[in-house]
C-alpha cells in the first residue's frame, strides 16, 4: 500500500521539524529549561523517538518513550479539560452583562467574553504543556493513535524486554482495534501458550466504559437477569452521554484546522469567518455522537447508539418491575421519537396500569436527556441554517433530528440522493445472483466414491454444492473422537456458551491444537494427521469444482460442535448461528454487504465438513440477502461437504440445535497467499521437528520449536515479501 510507504517520508520530515521547534522552546527557556522539561513534552516526539529507540533494538529506552507518548496525550486530554471547567466556571461576568442595561453593547460583551475564554485557556494551558506540546499533531499521528499503532510496537518490545504479561497486552490491545490482523492473531495464539500468561492478562488498556457495560447489559438480557440488565443499561447510557461531554469539550479545547479561507477570491468578512469557525466547533461538536458510537475496529458507528439502549433500559426496567422507571425512559425515548407507535402505545398501557397520567406521576423524562436533546437541536438548527445559507458541508450524525429543523431545499436534495439508493437496492435485487469472486461452478470432482448431491440449481443460487462421500463412517468417528478427547481436556471453547445463543455450548479446536495434544500424548496421532489431510482433501475438491482461477490457500480450519444446553429447548426461535455472509458484513435491510473488519475479508470460498447426524435440528440454510427467504437448507451427515463461495451472494445460518451434539469441520480457503493459515504451517512444522513428519514444511525459514518466536522474527526479515505493504512502519514488529 502506497499509504505504507509514504509513512516513513512524513514521519522523517515531522521529525526534524519537531527536534526544529522542541530544540527552539528548550533553547528559548534558558536557564528555565528545568521547567519547561516538567511540563507536557509533544507525544509525537516522544512517539518518533519511541519508534527510532525501536528500530535501533534499545528496547528498554523504546518502551519508555512509546509509554511516555501514551501517558502524555491521555495527559494532555485531561488538562485540556480540566482548563475548560475551570475557565467555564470563572468565566460568567462578561456573559452576565449580556442581560444587563448595558445590552446595547452586546457585540462588545460578547467579544470581551470569547477574549477572557481565550486568555483563560491560554494560561491554563500553558502552565501545564510546553508551547510545542500544545501545537496541533499532524494526521498522520493522529492516525497512528487512533489505530492504536503504539501498541503495535509495544508487543514486540515488550517481548524482547521479557515482560510477557505486558506484551500479551498489548497484543490484545492492538488486536480489538485492528480485528483482521493476521499476524497479532497468530502473535496472540502463542502468547496464550506461553508460561506465565494467563487470560487475565490480555487487558484491552484503552477500552472504553460504555462498551464494557453494554455488553455486559446485553449479556444479561441474553439471561433475562433484568434487575443487572437495568442497573448496566443506565451505567451505560450515563456513561455515553458523559463520553459524549468528553469529545464535544475537546472540540473546544483542542487545536483545530481554521476553516479554509477563500483566497484572494475571498469575500470574507469578519462575520462571516467568524461564523465559519462556529459552524465548524457545531460540526466537530455533532460528529461526537458518531464518535462515541463507533467500536474500536469498526468503520461504521452503531445507529441510534443512546436511543437504543433508552429503548433496552425501558424494556428492562419493565421486565424487572420498575414500572415508573420504566415510564420515564419511556418518555425519554419519545423526545427522540415523539410519534414512535409502539412506544406511544406503551406509554397508554402505563398510565391505564397506574391510573392517571404522567404528570400525576411525577414522570418526566430525565434531565439529562432532555437537555441533550434541547443543546443538540439548537446546534443543528444552526449548522442547517449555514449549511442552507453559508455553504456550510454537515453530515448530520443522528436519524432522529425532525423534519422541521432540516430546510427544505436540504430536504429536497436528501429525497433526490434516497431516490439514488432504491435505484441501487432494486439494482442489489438484479445483482443478487451475480458472484464477482471469480469462481465458476460446475468442474469436476477429482475423488472416486465423491458425488455431487446437490449444485447451483437444486440449491437456488451461486457457487454453491454440496458433496457427498467426502469421509467414511470410520474417519467421521475418528474426528468426533478427537473432538470429544479434547473437549474433555479443556480447549480454548471448552464448555463455553455459544457465542451466537445461550441455549447452546460451544466446543471447537484447532489443528495446532491437535497437534500439540498429539505431540503430549494425549489424543492419536493419526487422527490428528486425518484431520490435517482432511484440510488437503476438501481444497483438491473445492479448488477443482469451482475451477478456482488462481493458486486456493487454507486460510483457517476449525473443528467445531455445538450442543443443546440441558435447559428448555422446546419452541426455540432463535438459531445456532444467525444469518450471515462469511467475508462481509451483512446489511438486510439495504442489502447491501460491507466488506470491512470485523468480517474475514480475505476469505473467498468456504466449506462445511459435516460428521454426524444423530442430533435434531442443526440444518445449514441459505437465505436471499434480506436474510429471511430461504432459498436452500442442508441437512448434515458424515461425509457431507457443503462449499460455497464466502462472498454476498451466500447468505446463510445454522438452525437451533436442539437436542445431541453437531459436529462439523469449517474450513475457510483464500486465493491470497499473504492471508494462508500460518498456525497451520507451524503444525506442520512441529511435526517435522519431531523427525516424524511426512507433511511438507512450506515455510524453510520457520525455526524449530523452542525458539519459534524468535523465530518469527528472524523469518519476517526473510518474507519481507509477504508483510511488505501490510505494516504501516515496518514488517519485523507485527509478527513474532
Ligand atoms: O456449521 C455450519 O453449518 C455453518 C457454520 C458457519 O456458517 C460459520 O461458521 O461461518
Ligand atoms: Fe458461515
Amino acid at each position: 500500500m502506497a499509504l505504507r510507504s509514504e509513512h516513513s517520508t512524513v514521519y522523517v520530515a515531522l521529525y526534524f521539524f519537531i527536534i526544529a521547534l522542541f530544540t527552539l522552546t528548550v533553547g528559548a527557556s534558558g536557564g528555565s529549561g528545568s521547567k519547561v522539561l516538567s511540563l507536557l513534552q509533544p507525544y509525537d516526539f516522544l512517539y518518533y523517538s519511541g519508534v527510532r529507540a525501536y528500530y535501533g533494538g534499545e528496547w528498554a529506552k523504546a518502551a519508555e518513550l512509546l509509554e511516555k507518548s501514551l501517558q502524555t496525550k491521555e495527559a494532555l486530554l485531561r488538562t485540556r479539560r480540566q482548563c475548560h471547567d475551570d475557565c467555564v466556571a470563572s468565566g460568567t461576568d462578561a456573559l452576565n452583562k449580556l442581560d444587563s442595561e448595558e445590552g446595547s453593547m452586546w457585540d462588545l460583551w460578547a467579544l470581551d467574553w470569547i477574549q477572557q475564554r481565550a486568555e483563560c485557556l491560554r494560561f491554563c494551558i500553558g502552565r501545564s504543556v510546553t508551547p510545542t506540546g500544545q501545537l496541533p499533531v499532524s494526521n498522520d499521528i493522529e492516525y497512528e493513535f487512533d489505530t492504536r499503532n503504539p501498541y503495535n510496537f509495544l508487543q514486540v518490545t515488550y517481548y524482547k524486554l521479557e515482560k510477557l504479561k505486558k506484551a500479551a497486552s498489548a497484543a490484545h490491545t492492538y488486536f480489538v482495534a485492528n480485528p483482521s490482523h493476521l499476524e497479532m492473531r497468530n502473535n496472540i495464539e502463542k502468547y496464550r501458550r506461553m508460561k506465565g500468561v494467563t487470560e487475565d492478562d490480555f487487558q484491552d488498556k484503552e477500552i472504553e466504559k460504555h462498551w464494557i457495560l453494554y455488553d455486559a447489559a446485553v449479556q444479561h438480557e441474553a439471561f433475562s437477569d433484568w434487575l443487572q440488565a437495568t442497573e448496566k443499561w443506565k451505567a451505560c447510557v450515563n456513561e455515553t452521554l458523559w463520553q459524549t461531554d468528553e469529545c464535544r469539550v475537546q472540540c473546544e479545547v483542542a487545536p483545530q484546522p481554521l476553516p479554509e479561507d477563500r483566497g484572494v477570491d475571498g469575500v470574507d468578512g469578519v462575520f462571516e469567518k467568524a461564523a465559519a469557525v462556529s459552524l465548524s466547533l457545531l460540526s466537530c461538536r455533532q460528529s461526537c455522537v458518531t464518535q462515541v458510537a463507533t467500536r474500536p475496529g469498526r468503520i461504521s458507528a452503531q445507529e441510534d447508539f443512546l436511543q437504543t439502549q433508552l429503548e433496552h433500559l425501558h424494556i428492562a426496567q419493565f421486565k424487572s418491575g420498575d414500572v415508573s422507571g420504566a415510564l420515564q425512559t419511556l418518555r425519554s425515548f419519545l423526545l427522540f421519537y415523539p410519534s414512535d407507535k409502539d412506544s406511544l402505545d406503551n406509554l397508554q398501557l402505563y398510565y391505564e396500569t397506574l391510573g392517571g397520567d404522567a404528570e400525576s406521576h411525577g414522570m418526566q423524562p430525565a434531565q439529562e436527556i432532555v437537555k441533550y436533546i434541547n443543546q443538540s437541536l439548537q446546534e443543528k438548527k444552526l449548522l442547517y441554517f449555514g449549511v442552507e445559507n453559508l455553504n456550510f458541508n454537515f453530515t448530520d450524525p443522528d436519524l432522529w433530528t425532525p423534519e422541521d429543523v432540516v430546510p427544505a431545499s436540504v430536504r429536497e436534495n436528501w429525497r433526490a440522493e434516497k431516490q439514488k439508493i432504491n435505484e441501487k437496492i432494486n439494482e442489489g435485487d438484479q445483482l443478487e445472483e451475480v458472484d464477482d469472486s471469480g469462481f465458476y461452478a460446475g468442474g469436476p470432482v477429482p475423488q472416486v466414491g465423491v458425488t455431487i448431491t446437490m449444485d447451483d440449481e437444486a440449491l437456488n443460487g451461486t457457487n454453491r454444492v454440496v458433496l457427498d462421500g467426502v469421509m467414511t463412517e470410520k474417519e467421521c468417528d475418528k474426528i468426533l473422537q478427537l473432538a470429544t478427547v479434547a473437549a474433555s481436556l479443556g480447549d480454548g471453547y471448552r464448555g463455553r456458551r455459544s457465542p451466537h445463543t445461550p441455549h447452546e455450548t460451544f466446543e471447537g479446536l484447532t489443528v495446532l491444537r491437535a497437534v500439540k495434544l498429539s505431540q503430549e500424548g494425549l489424543v492419536n496421532q493419526s487422527d490428528t494427521r486425518l484431520l490435517h489431510e482432511l484440510g488437503e482433501r476438501v481444497r483438491t475438491l473445492l479448488h477443482s469444482y469451482f475451477r478456482s482461477p488462481a493458486g486456493l490457500f487454507i486460510s483457517f480450519t476449525h473443528l467445531v460442535c455445538r450442543s443443546a444446553t440441558t435447559d428448555e429447548q422446546e419452541g426455540r426461535m432463535d438459531l445456532s448461528h444467525p444469518v450471515h455472509v462469511d467475508n462481509c458484513l451483512l446489511e438486510p435491510e439495504t442489502k447491501q454487504c460491507w466488506r470491512e473488519p470485523p468480517a474475514f475479508i480475505h476469505r473467498d470460498l468456504s466449506a462445511i465438513l459435516y460428521l454426524n447426524d444423530n442430533f435434531d435440528g442443526g440444518e445449514l440454510f441459505f437465505t436471499k440477502r434480506d436474510a429471511k427467504t430461504v432459498t436452500a437448507r442442508v441437512k448434515p451427515s458424515c461425509g457431507r461437504l457443503v462449499g460455497f463461495s464466502s462472498g454476498p451472494v451466500n447468505p446463510h445460518g445454522v438452525t437451533a440445535v436442539t437436542r445431541g451434539r453437531r459436529c462439523a469441520l469449517a474450513l475457510w480457503f483464500t486465493k491470497g497467499k499473504l492471508y494462508r493459515d500460518m498456525e497451520r504451517e507451524e503444525a506442520e512444522s512441529l511435526w517435522a521437528a519431531d523427525g516424524k513428519g511426512v507433511l511438507k514444511n512450506n515455510n524453510e525459514e520457520e525455526e524449530k520449536e523452542g525458539s519459534a518466536i524468535a523465530g518469527r522474527n528472524a523469518r519476517s526479515h526473510a518474507t519481507k515479501e509477504r508483510s511488505r505493504g501490510r505494516n504501516i512502519v515496518m514488517e519485523s514488529k507485527d509478527e513474532l
